[in-house]
């Protein structure tokens, strides 16, 4: 017995040497600069966003002062620092690219269109969904985002009442969900008709994000997970219970519409379980996972954007005032309700949009895309010299890094609606920058909606109130750890604010 564990470690030990030889000699990446260890081994990956929880994102960054723009960061990575290229890796429909199947798995969405693979299976997916979230299309959720938006003022006003404090993050989230469950699967949520709006409805978001990076590199935990019965899941892991309760939600509402229910008002589930769909389209578990992305995607990301704004607009005097005194012409009195269209007119607060987006990153890790036939060429201006990236490798860049490049934003930690007014008025495209939905052809589905959902709640909130934010709000909102999403050094995002004043 002795013997065959001795042949075994020594032959293993042998198989990670010759590995290693390879990946640091013979790989096709191994002309590409970086750390010979992160070369070698995924494990340094995993060392700073497994055991340092969640800070690769600061390696990297540590990494490109090294070795420049261009560097291998793992055995089968390259990640480029540099917002000028950023639209050749994140290319349009006419260069193929696609995503890599490692680093979806984590999310345990395999039907859905975000977590397709292949260009063919993407096109097929994302097109089913597509006529929803046009400009038009959304304008057709715009009442229901303005009754959601007066459930919030209801709240606001009853805490102003009783001296409360108020989780504003919660509000936000409790808002995005209700109004993307109306527009995916026809019902009411209700999320904020509860005082607490629901809080626990984040649990299961917050699970899936911070398990992230431990499904990535022990992909057998997700696996053991699932095979639990739910009673012993709620309790091993009440936050994983309460994320499987959700996609379980949505697996019944498919079920009832793949039986010919009807939400009366034509939702988007509605449509994907329609019988002119493809039979192969048609499967549960594949309608499960592209509603549970729909409901992750269209909660979370929104929510986060309009937690920063609202600190900077709660934080900053001058802002506040400015955009309070912008929002007098379309909103003369507090009950006035302009159309989204009327709202994207106004520069300032378009300024404070784009800004609230760009200081909360969205989603904080590396999507890497793969081009299958195409070889990238990098040309490496600070070292003068030129790269050719092979096909089949995963290239990534962190959208954080550009969204925060101060060549493009100085100051970038400045909240400063002015720069986006500045850039317009020169003819400078600085959206093209804006890069928290990604681009090309996996660009977010629901930008449309996210963008309706935020003018339309920071027009309201600022014409009506003004909040204090409670002590410790910027250690509460700060970016410290990527969990796929940004979150602070411990605990998430919150944003406790008090009503000190309201406007008629
Ligand atoms: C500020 C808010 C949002 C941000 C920052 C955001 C960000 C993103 C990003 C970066 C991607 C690409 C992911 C990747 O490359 O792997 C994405 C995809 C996606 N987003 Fe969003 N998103 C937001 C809001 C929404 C909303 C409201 C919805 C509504 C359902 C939504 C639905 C989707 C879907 C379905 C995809 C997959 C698209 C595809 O692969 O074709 N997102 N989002």
């Amino acid at each position: 017995m002795a013997g065959l564990a001795a042949y075994v470690f020594v032959g293993g030990f042998i198989w990670l040497a010759c590995r290693s030889i390879y990946r640091l000699y013979f790989h096709p990446l191994s002309g590409f600069p970086g750390p010979k260890l992160a070369a070698i081994t995924s494990g340094y990956e995993c060392y700073f966003n497994v055991v340092k929880r969640g800070s690769f994102i600061w390696e990297l960054q540590r990494l490109h002062e090294v070795y420049g723009p261009i560097v291998r960061v793992t055995p089968r990575e390259i990640h480029i620092k540099d917002s000028e290229y950023y639209d050749e890796i994140y290319a349009g429909s006419t260069r193929k690219r696609e995503k890599d199947a490692v680093t979806v798995r984590q999310f345990d969405l395999d039907g859905s269109a975000f977590s397709a693979i292949t260009s063919e299976v993407h096109r097929e997916r994302r097109s089913a969904m597509s006529p929803f979230f046009s400009k038009s299309a959304i304008s057709s959720a715009e009442d229901d985002i303005k009754k959601r938006l007066d459930q919030l003022h209801d709240h606001l006003e009853r805490a102003q009442k009783s001296d409360r404090v108020v989780l504003l993050d919660a509000g936000f989230s409790a808002l995005t969900s209700d109004v993307i469950n109306k527009y995916a699967f026809g019902y009411h949520s209700g999320n904020l008709e509860h005082d607490d709006f629901n809080e626990t409805l984040r649990d299961g978001f917050v699970a899936l994000f911070k398990s992230a990076h431990h499904a990535y590199f022990f992909p057998i935990l997700p696996a053991i997970i699932g095979s639990l019965p739910l009673d012993w899941l709620k309790a091993l892991n009440p936050f994983a219970h309460a994320l499987a309760m959700q996609k379980d939600g949505i697996r019944q509402r498919v079920k009832k519409f793949l039986t010919g229910h009807s939400s009366g008002d034509g939702c988007i589930m509605e449509k994907l379980c329609s019988p002119s769909m493809p039979a192969h389209m048609l499967d549960v578990e594949r309608l499960t996972d592209e509603g549970f992305a729909m409901a992750i995607a269209g909660t979370e990301t929104t929510a986060r954007s309009l937690s920063i704004g609202a600190f900077h607009l709660y934080t900053d005097d001058r802002v506040r005032a400015k955009l309070r005194e912008e929002l007098q012409s379309v909103m003369p009195t507090s009950d006035s309700c302009p159309s989204w269209k009327q709202l994207e007119q106004l520069p300032y607060l378009s300024g404070v949009v784009y800004e609230s987006m760009r200081l909360s990153t969205g989603i904080a890790s590396r999507s890497p895309r793969v081009a299958p036939t195409e070889a990238l060429v990098y040309n490496d201006t600070q070292n003068n010299k030129e790269y050719i990236i092979p096909p089949g490798t995963l290239i990534s860049e962190t959208n954080y890094f550009v969204l925060n490049d101060p060549l493009l934003f100085p100051n970038p930690e400045v909240f400063e609606p002015e720069r986006w007014m500045r850039a317009s008025a020169k003819g400078e495209r600085l959206d093209r920058y804006l890069v928290n939905f990604s681009r090309g052809s996996r660009i977010c589905l629901g930008m449309n909606l996210a963008y309706a959902e935020l003018y339309m709640t920071f027009a309201t909130l600022v014409r009506r109130f003004d909040l204090e934010c409670q002590e410790g709000a910027a250690k509460h909102v700060a970016f410290v750890r990527d969990f796929g999403t940004p979150y602070p050094d411990e605990g998430n995002l919150s944003l406790p604010v008090k009503v000190t004043a309201s406007y008629e």
